[in-house]
């Protein structure tokens, strides 16, 4: 592995303690009742000052969706039994703290603050998780810990590695299971491993044992599938012969396959097991990292409350699932989409919980090619996930799953200008500086900077994706590394080539460049067709020429990836036309 050294961004090396979201501050003395929702600028302009607090509210009127999910079950279960939480920061759906609770007395929460979280990724040595998602997971933390508090349980925070604090614990306990829920790639399943082991050495004598053992016993690890839409054993085929083209993948799911319905929990998880201290989240320097405020852009706010709030706000309050369709390639202001990723990928979103609640608008108010279009891109993200079940770690090497032979540069300066949004074309800039600000990016923004970076500067798409995995909010192995091999031609799917024109993408999608002009005000005094092409005169020299020239009516762009094409995709229209 070579470690290629980079000139850091300024926000990723500099200690600042002034500017920090007032979230933060609660965050860092571990409170748990917080003001999450500090007052910002909401206004509906889009000056180049503008902040959007997604969502817009607290979550407050969330109660009631937690009692729609709420029923009372008898209990069945004996002794101790721990919950290690994952990407599943969440209280509403979550199978693995249900189970856990069903097959225990005494039920013990879990969360590991892992550090190689926070170490470097894998090839380049970009931080692993940047500062916006850190905090965004404090967040998550903070609020899970707060809504099983509600239930009578708590959330434990432990520093360290999973495999030497579960097996401890597990034994101070006397717990006989571990729930958590199932990962996928190999990062993640060497962690499993290492658990699996760790538990195998420890024994639990009949004292020890909280529930009614006569002989030593050892504690399991047991696994709940949980990430995905579509549940892994209700797919018709094995994983490993999952079809490599999408459409295929969806056609089969819609046609033979169920949503599973959401997980209910009774209103009481009591009793909690009797510890003194519960553990305090971690400050940002703790883990390294110098906080970074968000002061244009969008500003998530993390945890389930406000996951839920979001899809309230976005469905029922705004009413903007029946537009989705028309809306959904936008690239300015929060409601262009639904911005549901960042908490599908902590898990404090269940994508289950998102398929009951468009079938109860759909109920409720109307269904259209909007509203399935939701699901239809829920499946894409299901499917990455199951790909790297099929695919394995050839997700993530060079040449893909197709094993690609390709020369690809490693231009130091050519990947620098990129990554801080300084290669002189106003919609790559505008995208990476949203990126580095916020840590989001829209789905369009995020095809047309993945096809500049390995079209037009044949830049090694591992490090596009790597930069990705240090910032977005959103994050997950399977999405941001599918989507890359997908992009950058090296995927599954040999029939993809995708190039994207800058021209034609600006002209189509910012036409007016309001996009270009809010994250880079200098343009905003030129007339609106010249922001996007303002020439060397009056912005910074492009780095590079484009592959296809300027011109743009060049239309390689209709090579479209996943979330491009598919807005024509005729014949899904027509079938959620006959359901
Ligand atoms: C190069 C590249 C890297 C990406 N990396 C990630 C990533 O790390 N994590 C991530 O969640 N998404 C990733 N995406 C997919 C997509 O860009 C984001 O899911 C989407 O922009 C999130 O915004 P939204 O929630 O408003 O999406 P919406 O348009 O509202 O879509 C609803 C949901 O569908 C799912 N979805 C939509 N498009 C895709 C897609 N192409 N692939 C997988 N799921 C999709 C997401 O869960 C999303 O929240 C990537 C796309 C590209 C092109
Ligand atoms: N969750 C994850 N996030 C980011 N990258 C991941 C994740 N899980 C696995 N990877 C990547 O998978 C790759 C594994 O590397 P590599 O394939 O060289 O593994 P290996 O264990 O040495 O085995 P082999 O060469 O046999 O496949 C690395 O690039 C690593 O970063």
């Amino acid at each position: 592995m070579a470690i290629l050294h980079f000139t850091p961004l300024p926000f990723l090396s500099l200690k600042t303690s002034v500017n920090t979201k007032s979230t933060l501050t609660s965050i860092l003395t571990n409170q748990t009742t917080r003001n999450l929702f500090p007052t910002t600028n909401m206004s509906a302009s889009t000056s180049s000052s503008t902040t959007y607090q997604v969502p817009e509210q607290d979550g407050n009127n969330m109660d009631q969706t937690f009692r729609r999910h709420t029923f009372n079950t008898k209990r069945s279960g004996t002794g101790t039994a721990i919950v290690w939480f994952r990407n599943d920061l969440r209280v509403l759906d979550n199978e693995a703290l249900f189970k856990a609770w069903l097959s225990s007395q005494t039920l013990l929460p879990v969360y590991c603050v892992d550090p190689r979280l926070f170490a470097t990724t894998y090839h380049f040595g970009f931080p692993k998780t940047g500062a916006l998602r850190a905090q965004f997971l404090l967040e998550c933390l903070a609020d899970l810990r707060k809504n099983l508090m509600k239930k009578g349980l708590n959330l434990l925070i432990k520093h360290g590695k999973p495999e030497d604090i579960l097996p401890s614990l597990a034994k101070a306990f006397g717990a006989h299971t571990v729930y958590a829920q199932k990962e996928t790639c190999s990062e993640e399943l060497k962690v499993e491993r290492l658990v699996i082991r760790g538990l195998q050495q420890i024994v639990i004598s009949p004292e020890e044992s909280t529930g009614a053992k006569v002989s030593n016993s050892v504690p399991k690890l047991q696994f709940i599938w949980g990430t995905t839409m579509y549940h892994l054993d209700d797919l018709p085929f094995d994983a490993n012969c999952l079809p490599d083209v999408y459409t295929q993948f969806r056609k089969i799911v819609e046609s033979k396959c169920t949503v599973r319905a959401c997980i209910k929990l009774p209103a009481s998880l009591e009793p909690p097991p009797l510890i003194e201290d519960w553990g305090c989240l971690p400050t940002l320097e703790q883990l390294g990292l110098c906080s970074q405020n968000v002061s244009k852009g969008m500003n998530f706010v993390g945890g389930e409350t406000a996951a839920l709030s979001r899809v309230h706000e976005y469905f029922w309050k705004k009413d903007l699932l029946k537009v989705y369709k028309e809306t959904r390639n936008g690239m300015l202001g929060p409601d262009y989409s639904t911005k549901f990723s960042p908490w599908l990928a902590s898990g404090s979103l269940s994508p289950r919980f998102i398929y009951e609640e468009v079938k109860r608008y759909e109920n409720e108010r109307l269904a259209n090619s909007s509203t399935y279009w939701v699901l239809f891109e829920l499946i894409w993200r299901d499917y990455f996930r199951f790909l790297s079940v099929k695919y394995g770690n050839s997700l993530f090497h060079i040449g893909g799953p197709r094993k690609v032979q390709q020369n690809w540069s490693q231009d130091k300066k050519l990947f620098e200008s990129w990554r801080d949004g300084c290669t002189g074309y106003p919609l790559i800039d505008a995208n990476m500086k949203e990126l580095s600000s916020t840590g989001f990016m829209s789905n369009r923004g995020r095809q047309i900077v993945c096809s500049f970076l390995v079209r037009d500067m044949g830049i090694d798409w591992r490090m596009g994706a790597e930069w990705f995995e240090t910032c977005l909010l959103d994050y997950d192995p399977c999405s941001n590394y599918g989507n890359w091999t997908y992009g950058s031609g090296v995927g599954n799917d040999p029939r993809e080539d995708r190039y994207f024109s800058i021209p034609k993408q600006a002209q189509t999608y910012d036409p007016e460049g309001e996009y270009v002009a809010y994250w880079l005000p200098q343009l905003r005094k030129l007339p609106k067709d010249k922001r996007n092409i303002p020439g060397n005169l009056l912005y910074i020299p492009q780095i590079v020429p484009l592959k296809f020239g300027n011109a743009s009516r060049h239309n390689k762009e209709d090579n479209k990836p996943p979330g491009a094409r598919r807005g024509n995709d005729r014949a899904s229209e027509r079938r959620w036309n006959r359901r």
